[in-house]
């Protein structure tokens, strides 16, 4: 068939933007992946039966090894393209918000503070980053409007998790 007559093809990703106490996890996409050497926040692919919310918080787990419920939407980035296969392709991510559900307030601030617990518990290279540093770091072009968005608002305290101390 016609590639320019067929269905396009969807390719959604999901992003958790795990926040915490003026921190935020940031991981470092490795060689073989797209943009390798590249930041990034956890996330992938949207599988079947998912929506963004539920991939971003899937993937920042097998990603860290860190629970996270998702809280709200913060940003979506969108583009359209044709493929090498002549089939045209949407590719959407949704940025969404996280906190951590398996921890204390207590013990992600200490943690943050000393900067060790945490760091220990979250595999490869994905860290706690305090967000002011967000722009010496360089992500992909798609990460362009959260990264200002992270940097121009005041995630104080009213901003972090409310859960048990
Ligand atoms: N996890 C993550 N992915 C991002 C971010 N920003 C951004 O453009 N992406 C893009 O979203 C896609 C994430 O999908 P993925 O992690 O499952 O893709 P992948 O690297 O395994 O496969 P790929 O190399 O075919 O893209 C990649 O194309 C990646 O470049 C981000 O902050 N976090």
């Amino acid at each position: 068939m016609n590639p320019s007559l067929q269905e396009p093809r969807f390719k959604k990703i999901g992003v958790a933007l795990v926040i915490a106490w003026g921190h935020v996890i940031v991981g470092q996409r490795q060689p073989g992946q797209s943009f390798a050497g590249l930041a990034e926040f956890p996330g992938g692919k949207v599988e079947s039966g998912e929506d963004f919310a539920a991939a971003a918080c899937r993937e920042c787990l097998e990603e860290t090894g860190l629970a996270v419920a998702a809280e709200r939407l913060l940003d979506a980035w969108q583009s359209i393209r044709v493929a090498d296969d002549g089939i045209e392709e949407i590719f959407r991510i949704e940025f969404w918000q996280c906190r951590p559900v398996s921890l204390s307030n207590n013990l992600l601030e200490s943690s943050l503070l000393e900067s060790s617990l945490l760091t220990s518990s979250l595999a490869g290279a994905f860290h706690w980053v305090p967000i002011a540093d967000l722009a010496q770091l360089k992500f992909p072009s798609a990460n362009t409007k959260i990264i200002e968005l992270l940097l121009s608002r005041n995630f104080s305290q009213s901003e972090e998790p409310h859960h048990g101390s």
